[in-house]
């Protein structure tokens, strides 16, 4: 709804002013930021001479100690001061020339006065009246703006429940320090705004979302109630961006006892970790430990001198394989086994058991020579009394051992030197023969003393291969976990010693193993996560979550996904629908149905609170439409309502065509204003052929492939799979036909490809449509 004349001047007249104490603080800040940069530096400077050295005696020595702790916590706080006022001028300098976008008039019950309340990207007050400008769009009451409209509404402090009025919801366009437009908004979150937001172009980053969040995005960015929040989300419905506020509204709300080094995120690869790298400094926060959980594995795995395969290559492998192929058929089983629940039971078991008896460790050798042996560790470790955790009594061993090393030390010292001495080539004087056989013992012995460290000498790959081979310890463990071994057990057992003997450790096998190392270990647990994101939640398993859980003991967790999206397999991938498998592999019964319901089971199903997002905003309406008609008895998806062209279906009879309609169909679109287009291909091995084909004709073209770590605005061509998360102004698909995209295992994917469009989707097909969309 425009507003008056009259009122819009008013309104231009407060942003003027506004901006002017905004600039005044900011020069203000500015002078602050120098002085205290040059205090903080000139203290660093005399830090020595403001300290009185004394060395004599004891009571001297603790007298210089006191004054230089005192120096140093001098010196710290004047840093702080620093690095506070730069943050507050940084904060400043990014709002001043749009310095709020919504205004809400709020009454609270039992008081006369309407409150006009400014809501920004920060806080600002007028350090004469103390007026507050401006509300931090995170402070409690802000959250009226983004939760009700006009008519009664109610916010939460963290003392209390307030209820009010709300008489005006406004928002504002500002633009250069200038108001460009204004419009009161009734229902939800302006539709008028969300309309200009969408109807915007793609570009290879993304953008916050925090002027229009809707109220059932609003619900999940500020909960602060529940242990584990599972998320179920169509594609498009912001659960990404509502990750990412959730992050800057947690570090706001709990910024005296939470950094971001508390939190974690994980995200599917790198390419979209460099996509979303944009929003958080531009809500005003620091970016946080953003990982994939590849990266976490190939961490935790280093030492093993194993091939970790990525979860990509797996998807291209069941992508490109076929059931006939027995091989295929093991793999599959191998999946569906390792990442069920019945393996994370046995691996538990078998952390049990070797709390008794079990674990294998390895000699400790220079070269040939065995300094320690495997056996006299595991006597060492097992004589230890079994009341104290592996873990402790791991630390204790590797201390023994580190004892060891510095006798050995000494000792091999010694004979470097004797030999030294005896050595008539050798000349040099005695100090130097003491120096040199000191620095040549530490570099024999030092090697081992890392090894020691990282407990390399307990031998975790050769434990989990012998789950595979050992029958009697298989019983056991069977056993203990209480849990049958599947049918496929003896295949599953070949295909993975098979594996591991090339040195190829599957992505299937990563975690299992990892968190193997750490029961065997006695490291599991990170504490000082306290909150943990997963964007993309379904393509994570029963095993992934288990193990997170244990992972991070203290942490939140905040879980979003759409199953809709569930292109990897695992044990409880949604079968009927889905990339599972296809006829004649694994356990059936543990493939069925399950999606996000099961993690609130493995989650704890009391602390957890699952939350659907229906509404999807990226696409146009034609397109989510469109998309749909795929999945027909998917999760429940509703269209924004931002219409657009319908998406083409464009036939080709043979390749040739194909090529050049996909071609053609690209420079149409960018020719039309498109900044990205986006040519999605089902696999890596499609993409390079189509690429290849399509270079002479659109020679700007880029390739995406999983390695890539940013892309740029134009034509690029990637498989479905590495464009998920991921937006574009333009989708073309390069071959939607019958051959391409017809089994169980490629619905989702061909869904997920057809919801990466803002405004335009061509869909290409060669010779018959698939049966996922209905034929004209
Ligand atoms: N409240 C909102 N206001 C403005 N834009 C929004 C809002 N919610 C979502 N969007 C936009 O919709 C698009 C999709 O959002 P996002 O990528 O976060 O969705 P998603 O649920 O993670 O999607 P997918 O699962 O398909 O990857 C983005 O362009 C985002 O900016």
């Amino acid at each position: 709804m425009a507003i008056g004349k009259e009122e819009r001047d008013n309104e231009a007249q407060r942003v003027s002013v506004v901006r002017t104490h905004i600039k005044q603080r900011i020069e203000e800040l500015r002078v602050t930021v120098d002085e205290r940069r040059s205090e903080a530096t000139a203290i660093g400077r005399s830090f020595w001479d403001d300290i009185s050295v004394n060395a004599d005696n004891d009571d001297d020595l603790i007298e210089t100690a006191a004054s230089m702790a005192q120096q140093e916590h001098v010196l710290q706080g004047q840093e702080r001061s620093y690095r506070l006022a730069q943050d507050a001028l940084r904060k400043l300098q990014r709002v001043v020339d749009a310095p709020y976008f919504s205004r809400i008039d709020f009454q609270e019950k039992g008081e006369q006065a309407r409150e006009k309340i400014y809501i920004g990207l920060t806080s600002f007050i007028d350090s004469k009246t103390d007026e507050i400008l401006i509300y931090d769009w995170r402070a409690p009451i802000a959250s009226v703006f983004y939760d009700y409209p006009p008519g009664p509404a109610t916010y939460r402090t963290p003392e209390m429940d307030v209820s009010g009025e709300l008489w005006l919801k406004r928002q504002y366009i500002i633009k250069a320090g200038e108001l460009q437009d204004v419009f009161d908004t009734g229902l939800s979150i302006g539709d008028e705004m969300l309309q200009k937001m969408l109807s915007r172009s793609a570009d290879e980053k993304m953008s916050s979302i925090v002027t229009t969040i809707q109220r059932e995005q609003n619900q999940i960015i500020r909960d602060d109630q529940h242990k584990v929040l599972v998320v179920q989300g169509a594609a498009g419905s912001g659960k990404t961006s509502v990750a990412l506020q959730r992050i800057a509204y947690l570090l706001y709300k709990y910024r005296t006892t939470l950094s971001a080094d508390n939190m974690i995120l994980f995200s599917p690869n790198s390419l979209f970790s460099d996509y979303v790298s944009r929003v958080l400094p531009e809500l005003g926060e620091a970016t946080m430990q953003q990982t994939t959980f590849q990266d976490y594995l190939t961490h935790k795995l280093t030492d093993m001198g194993l091939k970790l395969e990525d979860p990509y290559d797996q998807l291209e492998f069941i992508l490109t394989g076929t059931d006939h192929n027995p091989e295929y058929t093991a793999r599959l089983n191998n999946i569906t086994y390792k990442t069920s629940e019945a393996f994370l039971a046995v691996i538990e078991a078998y952390g049990e058991k070797l709390k008794n008896g079990g674990i294998r460790f390895l000699d400790l050798a220079v070269g040939k020579k065995v300094l320690i042996t495997g056996a006299e560790l595991s006597e060492r470790f097992y004589s230890k009394p079994s009341i104290l955790a592996i873990g402790e009594r791991m630390e204790q061993l590797s201390e023994w051992i580190l004892e060891q090393l510095d006798v050995f030390q000494a000792d091999v010292q010694k004979r470097f030197y004797r030999k030294l001495v005896r050595e008539p080539k050798y000349m040099g004087s005695e100090p130097e023969m003491k120096k040199m056989s000191r620095v040549k013992a530490h570099k024999a012995i030092n090697p081992l003393r890392e090894k020691a460290q990282k407990l390399a000498y307990v031998d975790v790959l050769g434990m989990y291969i012998e789950l595979f081979t050992d029958p009697s310890l298989q019983q056991e463990l069977v056993k203990l976990a209480d849990q049958p071994l599947p049918e496929a057990w003896t295949t599953i057992s070949t295909f993975t010693v098979d594996a591991l003997a090339q040195g190829n450790l599957l992505y299937e096998d990563a975690t299992p193993l990892v968190y193997l190392k750490g029961l065997v270990e006695g490291q599991l647990r990170v504490g000082t996560i306290r909150y943990c994101l997963v964007d993309e939640a379904q393509d994570y398993s029963p095993f992934h979550y288990a193990y997170l859980k244990k992972l991070f003991p203290r942490a939140r967790f905040t879980l979003l996904g759409d199953w809709n999206q569930g292109i990897f397999t695992h044990a409880n991938a949604n079968v009927s629908e889905g990339v599972a498998v296809s006829s004649g592999a694994a356990q059936p019964e543990q493939m069925q149905e399950h999606g996000y319901s099961s993690i609130s089971e493995l989650m704890g199903e009391d602390e957890t609170e699952t939350i659907r997002l229906i509404k999807s905003y990226r696409s146009t309406r034609e397109i989510t439409e469109f998309a749909c008609q795929v999945l027909p008895g998917g999760e429940p998806v509703e269209a924004f309502s931002r219409s657009g062209e319908e998406p083409r279906l464009l036939r080709a009879a043979n390749e040739q065509e194909l090529i050049r309609l996909v071609a053609e169909a690209a420079a149409l679109r960018q020719g039309g204003g498109a900044s990205s287009v986006a040519i999605i291909c089902k696999t890596e091995r499609e993409t390079e052929y189509a690429h290849g084909r399509l270079k002479p004709l659109l020679p700007g073209l880029a390739r995406i492939s999983k390695d890539t770590l940013h892309y740029e605005a134009g034509v690029m061509i990637l498989p479905a799979y590495l464009a998920k998360g991921l937006e574009f102004d333009a989708v073309i698909i390069y071959d939607a036909g019958a051959a391409v995209y017809a089994e169980a295992k490629e619905r989702k994917l061909f869904y997920t490809a057809c919801t990466r469009p803002l405004h335009h989707l061509d869909v290409c097909y060669l010779g018959e449509l698939t049966p996922f969309l209905p034929s004209k």
